[in-house]
């Protein structure tokens, strides 16, 4: 007997995965097992690029996930509701589920991945984050031994082809965010993408999967693209860096916290030890892996002990990427449905209970980037260096390159400093008489 799926969704990521699945020749064999049972549209008239038989789709997407039938409901219609309720029935009625949809993923895993454990399934989401790349499964199971440090992404398509134009082309992000939504690479409202909200949602379902707790969305640091211009993008290029947008979650060593030299906790410090959870535009280094990353492309940089550093790249959007991870997790519950064996498998559920503890902002230690505009008087250069270093705030840099109009334009990049006292010194700073204003502020990698 076949496995059947309801499949709440045939858009981008529904079409893409329906066509996988009516594609078998060459492909696993497990693929024979799958029958397309049910499809849920809104409408029922949109022309389709897939064909199905008629009474597959419906638009009664309740009757899908109550029907006793249906084996394993695929969600990727996406939104909040009614995606959360029909996840949640389809798993209070003992179906697996696989879901592409990272917003609801990260608002309302806790209630989710609870009913699905009370229930005896699965959610799989390997298609929430980094579309088509491997990188949940690996995190919850090839790398499970490790303890991780760090993961560190470029999880959000949109903003790095943005940026990336930004940086080839010395464009700006308004006329960079209207040419790609013409071209289709950006939403109509890009407000989740560019604010970077689409990407704090990866990173929470990142953070929790590699540090073994649950993550509140408040708790994580989210600041999007707008802000960052192409002269910064300029200074940047000329300091040795690239601006990408990245997602970050890190424990804080024990070190850290005491805000002394870097040494590695023991495994009881380093499980109490709180995160650093953030999406922000952050300078990289153009010889860090993830400064090469360009385009729609996704890359994730995990470091864990022993194992060291792993990237995950590739394509984290697009139908055929999509429906790559959407279809891969259906294999694997078909591979679970037909091993029938009544003991969750530990590696595949999620059963965090805790939430993890996010250190906030301004205990982070990282270096930082900012532009002063200056009047051209003497003794201004002076002045910030002796602000900076009366906070504990040293300089890796400064340079003094470039004019806006009459005023001068001062650029410093800082060693490693807490969040804190950077911008306490940057409160000071801002009420000297010769300083005009600071308008970029941004973190390095
Ligand atoms: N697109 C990507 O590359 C990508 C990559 C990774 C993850 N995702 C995630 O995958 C999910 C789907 O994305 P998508 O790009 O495929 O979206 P999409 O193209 O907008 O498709 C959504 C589908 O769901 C149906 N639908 C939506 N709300 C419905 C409702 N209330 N009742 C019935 N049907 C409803 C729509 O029906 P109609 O066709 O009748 O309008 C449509 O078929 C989202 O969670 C997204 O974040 C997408
Ligand atoms: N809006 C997302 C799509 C995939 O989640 C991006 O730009 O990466
Ligand atoms: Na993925």
């Amino acid at each position: 007997m076949g496995v059947k799926l309801g499949i709440l969704g045939l858009g981008t990521v529904g079409t893409g995965t329906v066509q996988l699945l009516q594609d078998k020749t060459g492909r696993h064999p497990l693929l024979q097992e799958i029958e397309i049972y049910r499809v849920g549209v809104r409408s029922l008239d949109k022309p389709r690029a897939v064909e199905l038989p008629t009474d597959v789709l419906t638009t009664d997407l309740e009757a899908i996930v109550n029907d006793p039938a249906v084996d394993i409901v695929v969600e990727v219609m996406g939104g909040l509701e009614p995606a959360r309720s029909l996840i949640l029935k389809a798993l209070s009625n003992g179906k697996h589920v696989v879901t592409a949809n990272k917003a609801a993923i990260a608002r309302f895993g806790a209630e989710i991945f609870t009913t699905a454990n009370q229930a005896g399934v699965y959610v799989m989401l390997e298609a929430a984050v980094g579309g088509g790349i491997p990188v949940i499964q690996p995190l919850k199971q090839s790398l499970s031994v490790n303890r991780i440090n760090t993961v560190i992404g470029i999880v959000n398509g949109t903003t790095n082809y943005i940026l990336t134009r930004m940086q080839t082309e010395g464009s700006n992000f308004n006329d960079v965010l209207a040419d790609a939504q013409r071209l289709g690479y950006a939403e109509a409202d890009p407000t989740a993408d560019v604010d970077g909200l689409d990407a704090a949602d990866k990173i929470a379902i990142l953070a929790s999967l590699g540090f073994g707790g649950r993550i509140h969305l408040k708790d994580i640091y989210t600041e999007g693209i707008r802000q960052v211009s192409k002269t910064d993008i300029a200074y940047a290029e000329k300091l040795g860096f690239v601006i990408k947008l990245l997602a970050i979650a890190k424990r804080i060593t024990s070190a850290e916290e005491n805000g002394g030299t870097l040494l590695r906790g023991d495994a009881a410090t380093l499980s109490l030890s709180p995160l650093s959870v953030r999406v922000h535009p952050t300078l990289v280094p153009k010889v860090h892996p993830l400064a090469s990353i360009n385009g729609v492309y996704n890359a994730i940089l995990v470091e864990g002990e022993p194992i060291g550093q792993v990237m995950f790249f590739g394509p984290g959007a697009g139908a055929g990427a999509t429906a790559s991870a959407v279809t891969s997790d259906i294999l694997n519950l078909v591979a679970v449905l037909k091993t029938n064996t009544a003991v969750p498998n530990p590696l595949l559920a999620c059963g965090h209970q805790e939430y993890c503890q996010i250190a906030p902002m301004a205990e982070l230690i990282t270096r930082f980037y900012a532009r002063f505009l200056t009047n051209d008087q003497p003794g201004v250069i002076g002045k910030l260096g002796t602000c900076f270093g009366n906070y504990g705030v040293s300089l890796e840099s400064i340079v003094q390159t470039g004019f806006q109009g009459e005023l001068a334009e001062i650029v410093v990049v800082t060693h490693d400093v807490r969040e804190g006292n950077f911008r306490q010194a940057l409160a000071e700073i801002r009420d000297f008489e010769a300083i005009e204003s600071i308008p970029s502020l941004l973190r390095v990698l």
